[in-house]
């Protein structure tokens, strides 16, 4: 009889419980508050670091155009970007699902999930293990920083068992 696969199920996303990962980018988690342009602009000033310049890197933005996933995803790989971080901003008004692990000695330890929702954004702190793009609902675009430049900036992990994400 074959083993069930292991359900991975998302959980809110919040800047505490995303901190070990990077940071969730919104309002709420900016380093300070500044009113600027004559009080006509408020900015929320310096929510995530853009950490690409390792091994001559520059900062790259793009616009991803995800395909909505059906649910539940079946998880068999992580990855990670060891020169650089990477953000996703979301530019449609859905929510997506993030999976991340921790680094336990060069392999992902055991996956995390978290549904981003109301426009949060996330930043994967560089090396941070996680999945790429989970759209759902519709195709939705993100706005995405990350590392452009020479070097290898992609370690893709095979999990060792699948995991069926849920949101
Ligand atoms: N390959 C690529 O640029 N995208 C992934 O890194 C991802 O996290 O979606
Ligand atoms: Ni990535």
């Amino acid at each position: 009889m074959s083993t069930p696969v292991k359900l991975l199920r998302a959980v809110p996303l919040t800047a505490d419980a995303f901190r070990p990962f990077g940071e969730v980018i919104e309002t709420d988690n900016a380093s300070e508050i500044r009113l600027i342009n004559k009080g006509t602009t408020t900015r929320f000033h310096d929510i995530a670091p853009v950490d690409v310049s390792s091994e001559g890197g520059r900062p790259l933005i793009s616009i991803f155009r995800g395909k909505p996933f059906t649910l539940p995803v079946t998880i068999t790989m992580l990855e990670r970007h060891p020169l650089g971080s990477q953000a996703f901003v979301p530019l449609s008004p859905r929510p997506y699902l993030v999976v991340v692990a921790h680094d336990e000695d060069g392999r992902p330890g055991a996956p995390l999930a978290f549904l981003a929702a109301d426009g949060q954004g996330v930043s994967y702190a560089r090396s941070t293990w996680h999945h790429p793009l989970i759209a759902l609902g519709d195709v939705s675009d993100f706005l995405v920083v990350d590392r452009g430049g020479a070097g290898d900036n992609l370690q893709e992990f095979d999990l060792p068992e699948p995991f069926a994400l849920e949101a």
